[in-house]
């Protein structure tokens, strides 16, 4: 909470919410002193002229006191907010660095929570230390000095009052700040089952899986709820007790006061002045034991949300005066040297000893079956993971020495599953290439054989929905095609992006491809499924269980590789391939 408050605070502006409540404290106090001298010098002596003076006194006290606590309320919320704006800035800029690695260490789920509930939770403290927590100890101290010297004899009543109070607060704090912790989590838990629920809800329907859903998120619910109905009930338990304690401790200052007055021992507005200090000691203290409660639970949600911006980056750049600079005027090419991957804990290599070298204007096919590892292939050669042996070059520079920025500048890629952003057509478009023109936009859709579609759904500036969800699986494919196409790159990526698409539509777009002038002078890497997708490549790459079993062309494999002839008998049947072959080259 500490290191959080020191990155992030304004040091002027808390300074300011700090000196604005020493103000109100100050005045609080001091109202006290003028009620005792008016009711003592004024009303008991009938001196209208003194009750004049310090009535106006009062009011300006007061005036000075509400323009100080509005001063402090301004300067405590805006420092707060502007906490929690950069809170969220950091960590949505921190996430986006996260390799699978990080992401999985948190869950999508606990990464959502803590950039939303626990940052709040931060915010909320952070008011409340900028305003209560500063004000009740000062209020409490200043208070029980200014009671003890106005009327010692009646300080005797705090002697048994706030040991019970302090016993009460202990009491609560004990039982309840472990029940505030694990609120945080259980909130995770309700994330994670109403977002598996909103993305599955297909699938739920489908398997008629309602019932299981809801009561799995019912748990979750209730267990959530149950654990804040029995924190709050036991903070809300403190008010009514604090309120009785308070009340009898003024009953016991009436009854030793009166008894002091009827003495002539102490004055009537003394004991007034006492009796409004003991409602301050006891409300700061009320306060100060508030701030108790929620500091734990606030500083549990700083302790996620410090986790989250510490984490380290698995896959970081070199340090900028050791990197090394993609040459622009490098032909374009792609090259692995006995490459071998690990998924982070497993046992086995994930890719074993890839060797391979394409130039521009080639195409690099890779083929297998399903978890043969042909995603983890084309997700290093943009670094989402670091190898563990080998060398991965593109454009003749090894990747660990670019930052990914630069990296990422030339690599272009389709993923395995289409993701398009809410918006319009255009702006998904953009996120290829900003720059692009209308004229190219539409170059882009072409090629992706998209421009039919897009024309019916209205044009560029069509709606795009959330997860494109407005179209179908095969259009989301082509407009994330698209969107790769678009952008000026060195090597384009098509993961397994064909497979949602029609035997026509697949080779008709991979016919536009070899024919754009931009996809000429780059490679492209294409992972498939179908033997008819890949038969054009210039190398085709034959996985089995992370290792290369075959590489050549299609017609070298199929002469002399038994895992590719058996994929081709499989798949090619009745005249497949031979229609295939006649609809790729027009
Ligand atoms: N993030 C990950 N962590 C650990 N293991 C993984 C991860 N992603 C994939 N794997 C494993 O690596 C292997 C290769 O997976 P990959 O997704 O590359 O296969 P694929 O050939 O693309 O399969 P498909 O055709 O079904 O998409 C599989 O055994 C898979 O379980």
């Amino acid at each position: 909470m500490i290191k959080i408050a020191k990155k992030n605070l304004v040091w002027w502006a808390s300074a300011l919410a700090v000196i604005f409540l020493l103000i109100q404290v100050a005045c609080d106090l001091y109202l006290p002193t003028i009620t005792s001298d008016l009711v003592d010098k004024g009303i008991m002596q009938q001196n209208m002229h003194f009750i004049w003076r310090e009535g106006g006194l009062m009011l300006l006290v007061a005036a000075v006191g509400l323009v100080a606590a509005a001063g402090n309320v301004y300067f405590a919320a805006t420092q707060s907010m502007q906490v929690g704006e950069k809170l969220r800035r950091q960590i949505f800029s921190r996430v986006l660095r996260f390799s699978s690695k990080e992401v999985n260490a948190f869950g999508d789920s606990s990464l959502i929570t803590r950039s939303t509930n626990d940052i709040v939770q931060i915010q909320n403290v952070m008011v409340q230390v900028l305003r209560m927590m500063l004000q009740s100890p000062v209020m409490l101290v200043a208070a029980c000095v200014l009671a003890y010297v106005r009327e010692p004899r009646l300080t005797r009543v705090f002697l048994v009052s706030l040991p019970v109070l302090a016993v009460v607060v202990i009491l609560v704090m004990y039982f309840a700040v472990p029940l505030f912790k694990s609120i945080q989590q259980k909130n995770d838990k309700i994330n994670l089952v109403f977002r598996e629920g909103l993305t599955g809800v297909r699938v739920i329907r489908a398997f008629r899986q309602e019932r299981r859903e809801q009561n799995r998120f019912k748990a979750a619910n209730e267990d959530y709820t149950q654990t804040g109905i029995k924190a709050f009930t036991l903070v809300s338990f403190l008010f009514p007790v604090m309120t009785l304690i308070l009340s009898l401790t003024n009953v016991g200052i009436i009854l030793l006061g009166s008894h002091l007055i009827a003495n002539m021992t102490m004055q009537v507005g003394n004991l007034i002045a006492f009796m409004t200090y003991a409602t301050q000691i006891m409300i700061s203290f009320m306060m100060l034991s508030m701030v108790f409660v929620f500091v734990p639970r606030a500083s549990a949600s700083a302790s996620r949300v410090n986790a989250v911006l510490e984490m380290p980056i698995s896959v970081a750049d070199l340090p900028a005066d050791q990197q090394d600079k993609i040459n622009p005027d490098h032909p374009a090419s792609l090259s692995f040297d006995h490459v071998d991957f690990r998924y982070d804990g497993a046992e086995k290599l994930a890719l074993q000893d890839l060797n391979f070298k394409v130039q521009a204007g080639q195409t690099l096919a890779i083929i297998g079956g399903t978890g043969s590892g042909k995603s983890t292939l084309v997700n290093l050669i943009p670094r989402l993971f670091n190898i563990e042996s080998g060398r991965i070059e593109v454009d003749g520079q090894p990747i660990e020495r670019l930052s990914q920025h630069d990296l990422h500048q030339v690599i272009s890629i389709t993923q395995q599953k289409a993701v398009l952003f809410t918006g319009t057509i255009r702006s998904n478009l953009q996120f290829g290439n900003a720059q692009a023109t209308d004229e190219q936009m539409w170059h882009a859709l072409k090629v992706a054989q998209a421009a039919d579609f897009v024309k019916e759904a209205g044009g560029l500036d069509a709606v795009v929905e959330q997860d494109g969800s407005n179209f179908s699986g095969g259009q989301r494919q082509r407009l994330a095609i698209a969107r790769t196409i678009i952008k000026p790159a060195s090597i384009y990526i098509f993961d397994d992006s064909f497979s949602a698409l029609d035997f026509k539509t697949d080779a008709k777009l991979r016919l536009a491809l070899r024919q754009d002038k931009q996809i000429q002078r780059a490679v492209t890497v294409i992972v498939a499924q179908r033997v008819s997708t890949v038969a054009d490549a210039d190398l085709i790459i034959v996985l089995d269980d992370g290792k290369v079993v075959g590489q050549g062309t299609h017609a070298e494999l199929k002469a002399h590789n038994e895992t590719y002839q058996q994929i081709v008998d499989s798949q090619i049947q009745k005249g497949d391939e031979k229609r295939a072959a006649r609809t790729s080259q027009g």
